[in-house]
């Protein structure tokens, strides 16, 4: 086994491309999955920003939406960015009809919760884990998260919400790190997936 990676992202819908290059730079190898036979030979998963309500749906046609679950609750790890985040919920306060989720971090996200304020913007985020100065937050209909369970640790808040969130092997942010070209925190993402295969083959 060699140090490097292998980081799949979820290619259904959203901004996919960034993501791989993003991952790219932070030392993994990245490639697209849409195929629960490419989700088998990932050892991480990023989901990317979007739609939620499509990407659910996709995921469930193309037959990839219980192979994920089943990979994410065996602890593969996986990240979610905005849509992704709504993904990884366990529950959503506002679903649309037919929304399912993959799950896996114990929270509860609302969507497009900074649109009526603010539909897109930036903001400084200081994200534990990320050292040195704050992340450059880029929030697009961007989810909060309203709580989370006992389990699950915050990792960062703009003006009072939740915005980042760590359960286990499950990360999600609200905001868009693989637009800013600055990789720290798909930097600590791959570094959590380089850990989580030297603890397997031990
Ligand atoms: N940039 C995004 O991913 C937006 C998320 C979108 N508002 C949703 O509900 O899925």
């Amino acid at each position: 086994m060699t140090d490097t990676p292998v980081i799949g992202v979820l290619a259904l819908q959203g901004d996919v491309r960034e993501h791989l290059v993003a991952l790219a730079v932070a030392d993994a190898v990245a490639r697209p999955v849409r195929r629960p036979e490419e989700l088998a030979e990932v050892d991480g998963l990023v989901i990317p920003g979007g739609e939620s309500t499509t990407i659910s749906k996709l995921a469930v046609l193309l037959g990839v939406m219980d192979p994920l679950r089943a990979r994410v609750r065996a602890g593969l790890p996986v990240y979610g960015t905005c849509a992704g985040m709504i993904m990884l919920a366990d529950k959503i306060l506002d679903p649309r009809s037919g929304q399912e989720t993959v799950g896996g971090i114990d929270m509860i996200v609302r969507r497009n919760a900074f649109g009526r304020q603010n539909e897109s913007f930036e903001a400084a985020v200081d994200v534990d884990g990320v050292e040195g100065a704050p992340v450059e937050g880029v929030f697009i209909r961007a989810p909060w998260v309203e709580s989370v369970g006992a389990a699950a640790e915050v990792l960062a808040e703009h003006d009072g919400h939740i915005v980042a969130v760590r359960q286990g092997n499950a990360l999600a942010t609200s905001f868009h790190p693989e637009l800013t070209g600055d990789h720290r925190v798909h930097r600590l993402f791959a570094d959590m997936v380089r850990a989580n295969r030297a603890a397997r083959s031990l």
